[in-house]
């Protein structure tokens, strides 16, 4: 498999070091300082594209890959308010499309058990709930987009908590989301029910940014050949 690497930062350099270990190669890595290089025609020597930037550059990038023709992987998070615009654009272009806030396999397995968690607290309405990020202090965007994810499948299960906040709740339907930045962490997510007689907690700690990239490659891998809009439940099949 051909790969444009559209972001040649932290992620991008995971990689590509996983893509060339699975026997694949990567054919263009754009950052800021080669826009001369992101083309309609370069893209079109890659068979997908992974776009992992900013929230800033997200839709922009996508676009211009799914105007190429290519299928897209997108891991950037923070600008879920245009995700519907690119999807609409992958309708357009008829070509394929895969955003998720996680590629990490173990996330994706910590979303299914979030959710039976949550499930399980609709009724017990003595714990509260909160989330809580730490991620590393070059991160552009808070919440992450992972505790955002974390929050959404909460409220869908929860009636006694209504939508999400930054930080501290200051009514009983907000559930807080609390970011952390430290040094060089990859990524730590918890979520905790506390009562007053005892705690529940469930936490996915990223020791390093293998399992992001080794995801998005599985996705890529996924969605080479297959046209619409698909999601990390279906390359995982969770
Ligand atoms: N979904 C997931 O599993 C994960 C998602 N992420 C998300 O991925 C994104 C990138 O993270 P990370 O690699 O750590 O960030 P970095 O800052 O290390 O890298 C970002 C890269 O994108 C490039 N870039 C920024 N803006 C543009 C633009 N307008 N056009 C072209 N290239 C651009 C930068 O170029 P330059 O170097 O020239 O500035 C850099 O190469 C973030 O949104 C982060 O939240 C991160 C990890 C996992
Ligand atoms: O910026 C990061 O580093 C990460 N971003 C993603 C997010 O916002 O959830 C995923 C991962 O936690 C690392």
């Amino acid at each position: 498999m051909k790969i444009a690497l559209i972001g040649y930062g932290k992620m991008g350099k995971a990689i590509e070091t996983v893509a060339l270990k699975r026997g694949h190669e990567v054919v263009l890595r754009i950052n800021r300082a080669n826009p001369e290089q992101f083309t309609t025609g370069q893209l079109k020597t890659a068979d997908v594209a992974i776009e992992f930037t900013s929230p800033a550059s997200a839709l922009a990038n996508v676009s211009l890959c799914m105007e190429a023709g290519l299928p897209v992987i997108c891991g950037s998070t923070g600008w879920n308010e245009e995700l519907a615009q690119a999807e609409e654009k992958c309708r357009a272009t008829g070509t394929a499309f895969l955003q998720a806030s996680n590629f990490s396999v173990g996330v994706n397995i910590f979303f299914a058990v979030n959710k039976r968690l949550a499930e399980l607290m609709q009724h017990q309405a003595g714990y509260d709930v909160r989330v809580e990020e730490i991620h590393h202090t070059e991160k552009k965007d808070a919440p992450s987009g992972t505790a955002i994810t974390i929050a959404e499948q909460i409220l869908e299960q929860l009636d006694r908590k209504q939508h999400w906040v930054k930080d501290e709740a200051t009514l009983p339907g907000e559930l807080a989301i609390v970011s952390k930045r430290i040094d060089e962490v990859p990524g730590t997510h918890t979520v905790t029910y506390s009562s007053a007689i005892d705690d529940i907690e469930i936490t996915h700690t990223a020791h390093t940014r293998e399992g992001f990239a080794l995801g998005a490659v599985l996705a890529a891998e996924f969605i080479q050949q297959r046209k619409g809009i698909f999601s990390m439940q279906d390359v995982l099949g969770i």
